[in-house]
């Protein structure tokens, strides 16, 4: 199992380009189910959630072929057997996107049922719910969906859905299935992430009818036919994000190419406040650091307030800033799983249910610690850059899942790291 030598101490100078969405990039490989065309998308992350996304479509009859680049060109003309199968979607979740594309194009659908994962029960039932209400039969049987239409139907009918939380693979779902059903669809209390905005546009470039996307109300008049197209997938915030909090923690000077400060302004308002210079330049977001930040309170929202999969990023800067700090998670019931490794680096941290007390200590001091899921390997990736001495980040095939090339990416802006197989 791959590890991570991190020796901390250095400051972070130079460029780093900033990859495509992984939460973007998921749902489009899943949009391109939605019409026998090629379709191309270009600006695709390399990493692992990726490619078991592609995997998963290979497997169904889908011909991928992709040129090193970034492009991906996703021909879905022959797909003969719309199944998810249980070791694909128990190590990426995301899988369960297929059920909207495959429903609403092939009236029928089999996806395992994700189960929990480190950060919660993550339960699916909305997605569900949102299918049945567009007149899907489904069932659960053997840890499988199994969804088809009535007899007699030859495609999903439009609704009117309001889920009970706001979950951004479920208006995912519902946006792809709405695209092809008949008539119209009004999602209420939709999600608002850049994700979202960027698959509905790749479906407009489809030919798909939607309104509202970036709001919470969105509304589609579905069509007989969606067409190919070539899309760019829109930047990965949360891989700027975490960037952004290794250069303020670390202290240097960077500019992250392509990244979106636009996407980024409850983190960016927050690292402000922490004392570090944080720019929007052309083309991408420069943020410059010196000396010891102050420690922030925060409380993760759904967008655009302060994202869950930046509060391990964030709490790593919080854990050596001065000051005390509140970190409150309201989406996730089990997403403090770092805060024990960083406890081992010498980190101050209280947690109490949902909400952690971080007293800012003088200094980490390396150790071995143990990723235990994406984005907080990422935040023990940032501790092991400030720590005095060696860290080694174990278990890192969590950190594979969702950053596209992270260790060279820090090492050409002078972190001393390396990967040890
Ligand atoms: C591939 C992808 O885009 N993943 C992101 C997506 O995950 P994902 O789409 O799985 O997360 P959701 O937005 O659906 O989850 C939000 C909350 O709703 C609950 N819920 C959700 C659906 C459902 O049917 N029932 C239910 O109870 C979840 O357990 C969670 O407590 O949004 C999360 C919240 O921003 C991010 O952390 C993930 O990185
Ligand atoms: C939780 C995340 O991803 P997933 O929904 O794929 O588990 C994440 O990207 O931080």
């Amino acid at each position: 199992m791959d590890k991570l030598l991190i020796r901390g101490g250095h400051q972070l100078r130079g460029e780093v380009r900033i990859s495509g969405a992984k939460n973007a990039a998921l749902p489009e490989l899943c949009a391109a189910l939605l019409t026998a065309e090629p379709v191309v998308l270009t600006n695709v992350p390399r990493l692992q959630d990726v490619a078991t996304m592609l995997t998963l479509i290979r497997n169904m009859g889908v011909t991928i072929e992709r040129d090193g680049e970034g492009s991906v060109r996703i021909d879905s003309a022959r797909l003969s057997s719309p199944e998810a199968p249980y070791e694909l979607v128990k190590t990426m979740r995301a899988a369960v996107l297929a059920l909207g594309p495959l429903l609403a194009r092939f009236g029928e659908a089999t996806v395992s049922l994700p189960g929990g994962c480190a950060i919660g029960s993550r339960p699916v039932d909305q997605h569900i719910k949102g299918m049945q209400a567009m007149g899907a039969e489904i069932v659960v049987e053997h840890g499988y969906m199994i969804a088809k239409l009535p007899k007699g139907w030859t495609r999903l009918k439009g609704a009117s859905i309001t889920t009970d939380m706001v979950t951004v693979t479920g208006t995912e779902n519902f946006l792809m299935a709405a695209s092809l059903a008949e008539g119209e669809t009004v999602l209420q209390n939709a999600a608002q992430e850049p994700e979202i905005s960027d698959l509905a546009e790749m479906l407009i470039a489809m030919g798909a009818n939607i309104k509202g996307h970036g709001t919470s109300r969105i509304v589609i008049q579905g069509v007989e036919k969606l067409s190919g197209c070539t899309h760019e997938v829109v930047a990965d915030r949360i891989e700027a994000g975490t960037f952004l909090c290794a250069v303020a923690a670390a202290g240097g000077d960077v500019v992250l190419r392509h990244g979106r400060a636009d996407h980024l302004a409850a983190v960016i308002d927050k690292l402000r406040a922490a004392g570090a210079t944080v720019t929007a330049v052309e083309g991408g977001i420069r943020v410059q650091s010196q000396g010891r930040l102050t420690a922030q309170s925060f409380r993760t929202t759904e967008y655009p307030g302060f994202p869950t999969d930046m509060q391990a990023q964030f709490m790593a800067l919080n854990a050596i800033a001065s000051g005390s700090s509140k970190v409150e998670e309201t989406i996730f019931e089990n997403r403090f799983m770092h805060v024990n490794e960083m406890t081992r680096l010498g980190a101050n941290i209280q947690v109490d249910g949902r909400l952690a007390v971080i007293d800012g200590v003088e200094k980490l001091s390396g150790a071995t610690v143990m990723a235990t899921d994406l984005r907080a390997s990422a935040s023990l990736v940032i501790a092991g850059l400030v720590a005095e001495g060696e860290t080694l980040v174990d278990r890192i095939y969590h950190l594979d899942r969702g950053y596209d090339q992270m260790e060279a990416k820090l090492r050409a802006i002078g972190a001393d790291i390396e990967r040890i197989r």
